[in-house]
């Protein structure tokens, strides 16, 4: 049987009986599946009716690639395929968790995590930006292998290094909201939620733009982070799409009293009034939503808005209705 090289498909629609792809290389065929089944972790594998043609589909989440593994269907080809495994993926919530430096972000996902097993929670990538490997280039191989605090460069000079690490936190971040979630997440009774401790978006509409409007981002900078982040969003954000954003609201001297408490090496620097005006950032983006969003589907995404001022730490009486207001928000998603 000959093999033709490799197409890529993309998912357009799911229903419970049929979904159709579309072949991204020609931009117009739409090729119908119908419910079979067999498929293994992440992969399914469809037949094409009336040929010998394979399919094998990749998922994440609602979108799915496939890879056609044989020769080109025509483009009236049927497919087989279990949906079951898409539904369970579609019914994966994804949701970030937002708000200022140490107001409680983590503390509050730990929680989240050991409340409940349908509930998947990535936290923020600060280790990976706190050791960065390079290897200098000096003669090949004598190039010593140097770890870098990018953290505490952006801390020491963000005029420097608040671009780059822009660019790698927000690849970072990238990285995370595209994991899959974990196999357990697909047979939830409840609703299933992959919680995110921030996202890509408030890498841009928090921190990034905040440091271009204090002057650590020069304009050419910000415009050239703004493309790539429309662009990256726009190949790849349908896969990275939030379903809900919580917000974990509390005055920026609150926030300040728990970073000096939490002692973060890299944040000894930072002054109550770096946290003001991220602040106010949030409060612009998620509360008086006055920030300008370039992403259609992130003005409509549903914000629920925490008392993060509150002692949640060891009131279990505060945590269970804090919890409360999270299930109830979380089943409306
Ligand atoms: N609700 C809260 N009340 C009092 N202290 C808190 C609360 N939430 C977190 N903390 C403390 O504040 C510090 C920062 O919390 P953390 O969860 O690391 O913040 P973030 O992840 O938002 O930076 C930690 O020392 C934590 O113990
Ligand atoms: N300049 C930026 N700093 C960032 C960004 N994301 C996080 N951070 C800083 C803020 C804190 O010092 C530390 C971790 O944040 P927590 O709020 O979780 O404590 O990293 C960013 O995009 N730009």
């Amino acid at each position: 049987m000959s093999r033709a090289a490799p197409l890529t498909f993309v998912l357009r629609s799911m229903s419970l009986n049929s979904v159709s792809v579309r072949n991204i290389k020609s931009r117009s065929r739409v090729f119908p599946l119908f419910i079979l089944g067999g498929y293994s972790k992440s992969a399914v594998i469809c037949r094409c009716l009336g040929s010998n043609t394979y399919h094998k589909l990749c998922i994440a989440n609602k979108i799915a690639k496939t890879r056609l593994m044989t020769k080109t269907p025509s483009s009236s080809a049927q497919l087989h395929i279990d949906t079951k495994h898409m539904d369970s993926l579609s019914r994966v919530k994804r949701v970030s968790i937002e708000g200022n430096i140490a107001v409680g972000k983590s503390t509050f996902a730990r929680l989240l995590q050991s409340q409940n097993q349908d509930w998947e929670v990535a936290q923020e990538p600060i280790s990976k930006w706190q050791s960065v490997e390079s290897t200098s280039s000096q003669a090949v191989g004598s190039a010593q292998p140097t770890v870098s605090n990018l953290l505490q460069m952006m801390y020491q000079d963000p005029q420097r290094w608040s671009y780059t690490f822009q660019t790698f936190s927000c690849m970072s971040r990238m990285r995370t909201q595209l994991q899959p979630p974990p196999a357990r997440l697909l047979y939830a009774q409840g609703t299933p939620v992959q919680v995110f401790e921030r996202s890509v978006y408030s890498d841009r509409y928090i921190f990034a733009l905040n440091m271009f409007e204090l002057g650590c981002i020069s304009a050419v900078e910000w415009a050239v982070y703004q493309d790539w982040h429309s662009f990256l969003l726009e190949q790849f954000g349908h896969r990275a799409q939030l379903e809900g954003i919580i917000y974990l609201q509390a005055p920026p001297e609150t926030c300040m009293a728990r970073l000096r408490k939490r002692g973060r090496g890299e944040e000894r620097g930072v002054q109550l009034t770096y946290l003001e005006k991220l602040h106010v950032q949030h409060e612009n983006w998620l509360v008086n939503k006055s920030t300008e969003l370039h992403f259609e589907h992130l003005k409509q995404v549903p914000v629920l808005t925490v008392d993060a001022s509150v002692e949640f730490e060891r009131d279990p009486e505060v945590q269970e209705r804090l919890i409360t207001q999270v299930q109830t928000f979380f089943s409306g998603l």
